[in-house]
């Protein structure tokens, strides 16, 4: 269906709003009169730009306080509609958004607003334009969309219609009964319909609409099943997003605008309009690559979590280290430089570079996984690679990170004439064969890591302030990952958030977070976390080798004696090492933090008995005893 999306959803001046939506696939705009009062352009002027850029203006909005009106106030509204309809056809739109009247002079009559509304009506059809009749939720008689139809269907106007406003209905918490009188009305009297999510929160209406709205998938609203309704009442208009969002009015339009079209499309997958490459959910993290400038401290800190250094790439000054199933990718090439140096510029201060590029994530079909994002608008990557090199396929997450869809080959191989596919021979007949990214590495000598092993828990990544809801939508919606609740913590220093999204089975897990200031390192860091089968033993052996644990105070300690019942000596222990304890329903979580190095630190995690968490009740300590640190 044709896509359109409110300027008020969109930071910046009006051209900068419309070169947004035009870049981000957008078929039309609504134009809000704010930007158009604040525009130094003619409304011919907005026209033409935007017929140059492919958009159509779709509506025009907001006409206010109109209906059911003593007489003389009622004349005096009409002057005002005049001066609308006039702007509305200069601008080449057709249809004008009247929202249900918040005036304490409206009267509770709905014979009244239905005989005004068919004289503006009349009115709009001698400037060639159409009147959309939106309920808003806090309307001051009409607060409901069956209630703006009855007006609508009573005043029997051609040029008269509704506009339904997925918040505004979805907002007052009806029954989803309440929704299916939507498949009643006639699909061609509802003239526009206009998109927005929420998350779930208890506040004054008006104040969560105007400040709060945010795209669908991102909050809690139903507006998957609300799209199904109003399909089913045969409207065939655009589909619009019509976000209020104080976060969006800071922050870049083009980025805002291409999340914003990802959410339509996600959403018209979701209501069974639209049809995408499946999504490839990932099967595990192959590596996790690091960037900096200086090797030294990053090998230094893999040694001492006992990883070895196996393999070299066979082009570029990237390490292979691995410890178990873990691995880790450092990278000193050319391409680091410019990361660790935009890592410092979004931060506003300078830092020492290292930090997490990019992921591999295991899957089943990386060329299927590469085609699913792509349809959802990810940026993909250049290969920039040597012609020797396997094929990698990759995207960039909304902070930057890079997520390459790799097939490990089974043996785990670091050397080309290795990686054959040791499987049952009919099931390898059956799967093309692709090259692994382990083919690009040659192995180098080294001793095998003792002991304990790993394998990647979890990756815990500080998402830029205005970023956090996007990052979670496509985490989800591009690479089919499920999201859990979001969590608010009290970080020292603000409040910190985070979201985790996984899949079925754990094998991948990501907790994207955003701390309070953009300038604040300790709330911009990225964590590994490596899952062990005894934390203790692991804990002790980094700090035989030399490695330095984040020391959480004692008062921590003195209260999870008091909370919970621990074997003799065992929170001593904890106590000594600096290790976390936390428990839910399932089983229990034991974990500690080694030191950061530029944004990046590794967490050491035990998870038994099936615990679904991250531990985040302990994340306030974590997160006050790095502030301490630094
Ligand atoms: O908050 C408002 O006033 C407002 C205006 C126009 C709309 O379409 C809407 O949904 C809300
Ligand atoms: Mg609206």
């Amino acid at each position: 269906m044709r896509t359109s999306i409110a300027t008020v959803s969109l930071s910046g001046s009006l051209t900068e709003k419309l070169t947004a939506a035009s870049r981000a696939g957008f078929h039309g705009v609504e134009i809000f009169e704010n930007d158009l009062l604040a525009s130094p352009l003619t409304p011919e002027d907005i026209r033409a730009r935007c017929a140059d850029l492919g958009l159509s203006i779709d509506l025009y909005q907001p006409m206010r306080d109109i209906e059911a009106v003593p007489p003389q106030e009622f004349a005096r509204n009409l002057r005002r509609a005049r001066h609308k309809f006039e702007l509305t056809r200069r601008l080449g739109a057709d249809t004008v958004l009247v929202c249900s009247s918040v005036s304490p002079l409206a009267e509770d009559d709905d014979a009244l607003a239905a005989a005004q509304l068919s004289r503006l009506a009349d009115l709009a059809q001698d400037f060639g334009v159409k009147i959309a009749y939106e309920a808003l939720a806090w309307g001051r008689h009409v607060n409901t969309y069956d209630h703006a139809w009855r007006i609508v269907e009573a005043a029997d106007h051609p040029a008269l219609g509704t506009c339904l406003d997925s918040f505004h209905i979805l907002a007052r918490g009806s029954d989803p009964k309440d929704l299916e009188g939507i498949a009643d009305i006639p699909g061609e009297k509802i003239f526009f319909l206009q998109l927005a999510d929420a998350p779930l929160m208890a506040m004054d209406v008006l104040q969560w609409s105007r400040h709060y709205r945010c795209f669908p998938g991102q909050g809690g609203l139903d507006v998957t099943g609300l799209l199904r309704h109003v399909i089913a009442a045969g409207y065939r208009g655009p589909l619009s997003l019509e976000i209020f969002n104080d976060v969006f009015r800071q922050a870049e339009a083009g980025p805002t605008a291409l999340d914003a079209h990802r959410s339509l499309l996600a959403l018209q997958e979701a209501a069974g309009l639209a049809a995408l490459p499946a999504p490839v959910v990932p099967t595990g993290t192959a590596f996790v690559e690091l960037v900096t400038t200086d090797a030294e401290p990053a090998s230094t800190l893999l040694g001492a979590l006992g990883f070895a250094r196996t393999a070299r790439h066979r082009s570029k000054p990237v390490d292979l280290w691995q410890q178990g199933e873990a691995r880790v990718l450092v990278n000193t090439g050319p391409a680091a430089l410019p990361r660790a140096l935009g890592f410092a510029r979004a931060g506003g201060t300078p830092m020492d570079g290292t930090c997490l590029a990019a992921i591999g994530l295991e899957s089943p079909d990386p060329a299927g996984a590469a085609r699913r994002a792509e349809s959802l608008l990810a940026p993909v990557l250049p290969r920039r690679r040597a012609p020797e090199d396997a094929p990698l396929e990759a995207v960039a997450a909304p902070d930057g990170t890079e997520l390459f869809f790799v097939a490990t080959d089974a043996t785990g191989a670091t050397d080309a004439t290795d990686a054959t596919d040791n499987a049952d021979p009919a099931d390898a007949a059956d799967r093309p064969r692709l090259p692994s990214w382990t083919a690009d590495f040659r192995p180098v000598e080294h001793t095998e890591a003792a002991g304990h092993s790993y394998r990647v828990d979890h990756l815990a990544l500080t998402q830029p302030w205005h970023q956090f809801d996007e990052a979670a939508l496509f985490h989800r919606s591009v690479l089919g990952l499920d999201g859990r609740e979001s969590v608010d913590l009290a970080d020292p220093y603000g409040l910190f958030r985070s979201r985790a999204v996984s899949n079925t089975d754990g094998s991948v897990r990501i907790a994207l977070g955003v701390g309070p200031a953009p300038t604040d390192d300790v709330s911009r860091t990225q964590h590994i976390a490596l899952a062990t089968d005894d934390v203790v033993a692991a804990a002790r052996a980094f700090r035989a080798a030399g490695g330095r644990l984040l020391p959480i105070p004692a008062n921590y300690y003195d209260d999870l004696a008091a909370r919970y019942e621990f074997t003799d000596g065992e929170l001593e222990t904890y106590r000594e090492l600096g290790i976390l304890y936390d428990r839910d329903a399932h089983g229990e979580f034991r974990h500690c933090y080694t030191e950061t190095l530029g944004r990046v630190f590794f967490e050491l995690v035990q998870r038994d008995g099936g615990y679904q968490g991250y531990g985040a009740q302990n994340a306030p300590v974590r997160l006050a005893a790095q502030h301490t640190v630094r």
